[in-house]
């Protein structure tokens, strides 16, 4: 099988998560968070958990409120209200702490520009107690092949990946990863994506930020979104695109079929008609005794019918519904 754990050879299992202070309960918990900037309130009475060894993806439109978040969270922002705890610590009074335990994926080269990729990596690998190997990260991130050549010089994908290779050296228990894919091509994201997944298996917690509706589909244990400074959903993916979205069911048969007997087999209130020559619609609650009244009925008619769905929102649909269609400036 497959081994999808972040280890590079020579290290032990599950050694992310020892017996640290605060290596148990919640690695997020925010309550009550309020944050203003002058008169504009960024985030505002903001409610959140990130559970252990799980990913979080903050969905959010612009401006809702989502790096001030992450940045309190990292603590380089201090909140006006509310408590933050990180791995149960105080993100300002105990960030010494914390620096040591947790991954922040910073952008621009810091103070190293003319460094080597290599050699960025190397130097915050070792300030870690226990690194992971850099060339294994090099590798994973697929970087190997720029490893020589200076930060500036780097195409912004490697350097994106290179920052998150940073992020992740010192092994943390908790990362954060504001839009960590924003502007990678469609191969680098999954290589990132990749490394995400790793960590997880590894038993670090993951808070993420992205546009991205599928990054979150494919990542996150849980979303939450975002809006005007406050959690406006909240739960797995699964949970969020199936609440009330099973309306619908499509099939294909034959055009032209006499749907009375399918009317009057169904519950009252259903509707059923062929939407377009060959392409039939059944609008009501799905449960699974309305779907087998139909297919009940194509087999009482001999038709067999096709491409025989029950429509479920997308995270995108729900992220729309919820937070409107007009641009935000
Ligand atoms: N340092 C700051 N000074 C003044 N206003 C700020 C500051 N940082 C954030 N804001 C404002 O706070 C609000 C929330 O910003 P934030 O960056 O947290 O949103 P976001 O959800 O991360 O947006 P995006 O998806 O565009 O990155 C915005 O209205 C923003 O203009």
């Amino acid at each position: 099988m497959n081994d999808r754990r972040l280890r590079d050879p020579g290290s032990a299992p599950g050694e992310a998560a020892a017996d640290r202070p605060g290596s148990t309960g919640p690695a997020v918990e925010i309550s009550g968070l309020v944050k203003r900037f002058g008169d504009r309130t960024a985030v505002d009475r903001l409610d959140l958990t990130l559970r252990r060894g799980e990913i979080l993806a903050l969905l959010g439109p612009n401006g809702a409120g989502k790096t001030t978040t992450v940045e309190i969270c990292e603590g380089f922002t201090t909140p006006d209200a509310g408590t933050v705890r990180v791995l149960g610590l105080d993100p300002v009074a105990d960030n010494d702490a914390l620096r040591r335990r947790i991954g922040v994926m910073l952008q621009g080269g810091g103070a190293y520009p003319g460094a080597r990729a290599e050699e960025m990596l190397r130097l915050v690998a070792a300030y870690a107690a226990d690194p992971i190997d850099p060339d294994f990260l090099l590798e994973a991130l697929g970087l190997t092949e720029v490893r020589r050549t200076s930060y500036r010089r780097l195409s912004g994908g490697q350097q994106q990946r290179l920052a998150l290779a940073c992020a992740v050296v010192n092994r943390p228990e908790l990362v954060f990863l504001d839009e960590p894919t924003a502007g990678l091509d469609a191969h680098a994201r999954l290589v990132v994506w990749e490394l995400i997944d790793r960590l997880r298996a590894d038993g670090a917690s993951v808070l993420l930020t992205t546009h991205l509706m599928d990054e979150a589909e494919e990542l996150a244990d849980h979303v939450a979104i975002i809006d005007h400074g406050r959690v406006v959903a909240d739960g797995t993916p699964a949970d969020l695109t199936s609440t009330g979205a099973e309306n619908e069911l499509r099939f294909t048969a034959p055009r032209g079929l006499d749907l009375s007997m399918l009317v009057l087999a169904l519950p009252e209130d259903y509707h059923c008609t062929e939407a377009t020559p060959g392409s039939y619609l059944v609008i009501g609650p799905m449960t699974p005794q309305v779907l087998a009244t139909v297919t009940a009925w194509c087999a009482k008619i001999n038709v067999l019918a096709t491409d025989l769905r029950v429509e479920t929102r997308s995270l995108e649909d729900v992220f729309l519904d919820l937070t409107g269609r007009a641009l935000r400036p």
